[in-house]
């Protein structure tokens, strides 16, 4: 179980999450979700242990993580930045590997493994600072995946990918919380979560507004409230498409 409780945390001087309470279920997709600055980023990056809160506790099975050293928190914890770059011109099956590092071994069968989910196999000896937006995404996405971790913590993996590979990644990341990794994900695409996701949190102004099944977290009242827009769900369940409410 990964969580927090009551948890707030500031950024230079403002307060960008308000006493947040989540518990997180192993086995699970869940997504967070809100507007521009809600505080998502902030949420994702305390509960992989990278922000210290202002107030409140974040841990593992009530473990708090900041007992943790980082090589152990590394272990369970694989987060992925938004906009992460590559600096270095270190070809893709090597810095896949790099995930294997909170291991300290040279395990080759995750990378391996990695590699194929991601479908890299023909890039693996192309430089990766070299690739285009979204490959750069699936190779660092392969780099976590590496890791094996308990809990995989992803900032818009979804944001630079085509089409095929955002359904490719969707399913990818199901497969992995079927076999019961925990998978936190933002994103901004409402139809996504509402499709994919067990559990949605939406986030507002730093404070949780909504939390539970799509259809009671994405409600179309929930939308409106949130983002100040009148959409309405259309489609069949699993196909559920967004779209702004006819006013005429
Ligand atoms: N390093 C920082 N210093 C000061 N304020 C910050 C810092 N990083 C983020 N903030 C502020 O904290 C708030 C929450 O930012 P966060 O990145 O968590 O939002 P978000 O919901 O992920 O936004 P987006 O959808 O735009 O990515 C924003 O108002 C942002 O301006």
């Amino acid at each position: 179980m990964l969580g927090c409780e009551d948890l707030s945390i500031m950024r230079g001087r403002r307060l960008v999450l308000d006493r947040v309470s989540v518990r997180l279920e192993p086995g699970a997709v869940t997504v967070i979700v809100g507007p521009n600055g809600a505080g998502k980023s902030t949420l994702l990056m305390a509960l992989a242990g990278l922000l210290p809160p202002a107030a409140g506790r974040v841990g593992i099975d009530d473990r708090p993580l900041s007992d943790m050293k980082p090589r152990e928190r590394a272990k369970r914890i694989g987060y992925l930045p938004q906009d992460a770059e590559i600096a270095w011109d270190v070809a893709v099956e090597n810095l896949v590997a790099l995930g294997r590092m909170p291991h300290r071994d040279a395990a080759r069968a995750p990378v391996e493994r990695a590699l194929a989910v991601m479908e890299l196999e023909a890039l693996r000896e192309r430089p990766a600072s070299r690739l285009s937006g979204g490959e750069k995404a699936r190779v660092l996405l392969a780099r976590v995946l590496a890791g094996e971790p308990a809990w995989i913590c992803a900032d818009e993996p979804l944001a630079a990918l085509d089409l095929a590979h955002r359904a490719s990644l969707i399913a990818h990341l199901s497969a992995e919380a079927a076999r019961g990794t925990g998978v936190l994900i933002v994103m901004h695409d409402l139809a996504s979560a509402m499709n994919h996701a067990d559990r949605v949190l939406v986030l507002r102004e730093g404070r949780l507004v909504a939390d539970g099944a799509p259809r009671d977290a994405l409600s179309e009242e929930v939308i409106a409230n949130t983002w100040g827009m009148e959409c309405e769900w259309i489609g069949l369940p699993g196909r559920h498409a967004l779209v702004p409410s006819n006013r005429d």
